[in-house]
């Protein structure tokens, strides 16, 4: 495997007196699948977000392609290759599928706010690419035949898979994953695992933080264990399951 896609360098994060992530340090490699785990309240959420710009780190920095990302507006981190899926989905409900999934294509397109606003031709060759390249993504997440829904009347599984899908379109590096596997059914969550690893094969690199460790063992190639927000540990899921930290941090819970 070649070198790091994303650095994460000794990432810190205090709210007031509590220090909710602590000098997390991690890479992530092209086409490798990342999972960060660790109990209730270790400093998950706070980790990704800011490794997804969402909060400014008190300490530390986050690299992607050897570029320093930390700083970089949300808004711009599609255009540099990474996009995130979040726990509370962000879909328009009211529009359908297919909209949903065009909307993300827009970063890559040239049509601005301004001029799809006035309809100028160049929108129209622009819906169509849209339209060709979001289809695509929807095949691969296996939605294709629900293009036409309002995406508001899909099951909570299936617009997860949408999210997904809207993530892709883009073709990122870095795909983040927010517990992907999350109120999804046996079937649902297979089919986002093999996914996964579909994409992976493809070079798509992904992080995700999981709460389904049954998940996590199966599609990870490296997880990264954070307990009181310091990483306790880092390996192969093998590696993970023996591991006399993770196995003491989580006592009295489900480690499958
Ligand atoms: N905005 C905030 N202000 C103050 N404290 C916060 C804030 N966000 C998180 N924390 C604290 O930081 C710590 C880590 O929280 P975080 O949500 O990152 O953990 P987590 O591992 O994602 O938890 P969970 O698995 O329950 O989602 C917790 O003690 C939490 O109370």
């Amino acid at each position: 495997m070649d070198s790091a896609l994303l650095e994460v360098k000794q990432l810190t994060k205090r709210f007031g007196g509590i220090v909710a992530v602590d000098g997390v340090s991690f890479n992530v490699r092209k086409g490798e699948i990342v999972a960060v785990i660790g109990p209730n309240g270790a400093g998950k959420t706070t980790l990704f977000n800011m490794i997804s710009s969402i909060l400014e780190p008190s300490e530390g920095e986050v690299w992607f392609k050897g570029e320093k990302l930390t700083g970089t507006q949300v808004h711009r981190l599609a255009a540099k290759g990474i996009t995130r899926t979040f726990q509370n989905l962000q879909i328009f409900e009211s529009m359908t599928v297919l909209e949903n999934v065009m909307l993300g294509t827009h970063t890559k397109l040239k049509t601005t706010i301004f001029n799809a606003g006035f309809r100028l031709p160049v929108v129209k060759e622009d819906d169509e690419t849209a339209a060709s390249l979001a289809l695509q993504a929807l095949e691969s997440v296996g939605l294709q035949d629900k293009q036409a829904e309002i995406a508001g009347n899909l099951p909570y599984g299936l617009r997860k898979l949408l999210e997904l899908a809207r993530a892709i379109v883009l073709k990122a590096d870095l795909i983040l994953l927010d517990e992907p596997m999350a109120g999804l059914n046996d079937g649902e969550s297979h089919r986002l695992a093999s996914f996964l690893l579909e994409m992976k094969n493809k070079g798509h690199s992904f992080l995700f933080v999981e709460h389904d460790m049954a998940a996590v063992m199966k599609i990870a190639d490296r997880i990264v264990v954070i307990d009181f927000g310091v990483k306790i540990a880092e390996g192969s899921p093998e590696q993970i399951r023996n591991h006399p930290k993770v196995i003491d941090a989580y006592l009295g819970k489900e480690l499958e």
